[in-house]
């Protein structure tokens, strides 16, 4: 396979990455994953706009535009015959010796993007088992990190238990997963955390609320109680890398009847619709 680094194209052998980058031992950087079907990305410039915000908020300047980013994405996708599977990107702020403060204006962020291609025979998502966990991460959830040792964690605290993924709670209210956004259905309204500084604003999230307009899907964007999920009709998950997941159980309580629900089946027949034309090779 092909991999990007910064703005080259280079073979699996000659990949390194510098012993020095502070992606490698602080964490600083930003990400994003994006999902390919059909052999195209799925919502490039909305995860390419949040890779670039998310720089922004930690002031790293990515040396070429969206648009260019974009296109090397593409080709990377392309020369590698993805057709079902996403691409990973990164950029940290750069090779320098190991002090916190900022290096140098001559160091330069380090790009690295490969891909990822699902095998032919993955088997459909099961429902998921979620396990409630303190939400102990910082205060800028809203910035996609390469700082997620809480996120490690609270996952890892979940697969303990036999569980897919956590449900994070901050202060009594549910926030998000681990790596998806959270969704709750009561009496066919759906419950979900508000856009802010304690969830990422995720990109299937965006599309969901779009389906959600679409559909006239009332949509309260209000958090959830913990307390509250247990008895709610559905529960839903939602990430780029899953799309919308149906949840059966939270802490070993049944959801509904722990198969997916009428709103949220409609969701998902709604957001099937938004996926991209397959690229014709
Ligand atoms: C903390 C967190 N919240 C929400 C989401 C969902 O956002 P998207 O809908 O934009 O994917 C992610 C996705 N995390 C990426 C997506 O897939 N795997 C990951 O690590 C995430 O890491």
């Amino acid at each position: 396979s092909m991999y990007l680094m910064n703005d080259r194209f280079v073979k699996d052998d000659e990949v390194t990455v510098s012993i020095e980058d502070r992606g490698y031992y602080f964490g600083d950087g930003v990400y994003e994953v994006i999902r390919v079907y059909g052999g195209a990305m799925f919502t490039a410039e909305e995860h390419i706009g949040r890779l670039y915000e998310s720089a922004d908020k930690i002031r790293i300047q990515i040396p070429y535009g969206p648009e260019e980013m974009i296109g090397k994405l593409a080709r990377l996708v392309a020369d590698n015959g993805v057709k079902e599977g996403h691409v990973y990107i990164q950029v940290t702020r750069g090779a320098a010796p190991r002090v916190h403060q900022f290096p140098g204006e001559g160091v330069a962020p380090v790009i690295t993007a490969y891909t990822k291609t699902y095998p032919d025979d993955a088997p459909a998502a099961e429902p998921a088992k979620l396990k409630s966990v303190a939400d102990i991460r910082w205060l800028r959830c809203d910035i996609k990190s390469l700082n997620l040792l809480a996120n490690v964690m609270a996952k890892q605290e979940a697969y303990d238990e036999g569980c897919y993924e956590a449900l994070l709670h901050r202060d009594g209210t549910v926030t998000e997963g681990s790596s998806s956004n959270m969704f709750g259905v009561k009496d066919g309204v759906i419950y979900t955390h508000p856009v802010s500084n304690f969830i990422l604003n995720g990109i299937t999230r965006r599309v969901i609320m779009q389906c959600c307009e679409e559909l006239g899907q009332p949509v309260n964007e209000e958090p959830m109680a913990l307390e509250a999920v247990y008895s709610m009709d559905e529960f839903f998950l939602s990430s780029t890398t899953n799309g919308i997941l149906p949840v059966s159980e939270i802490d070993g309580r049944k959801i509904g009847d722990g198969r997916p629900g009428p709103v949220t089946e409609r969701l998902m027949a709604a957001f099937e619709t938004k996926l991209p034309e397959p690229v014709a090779t």
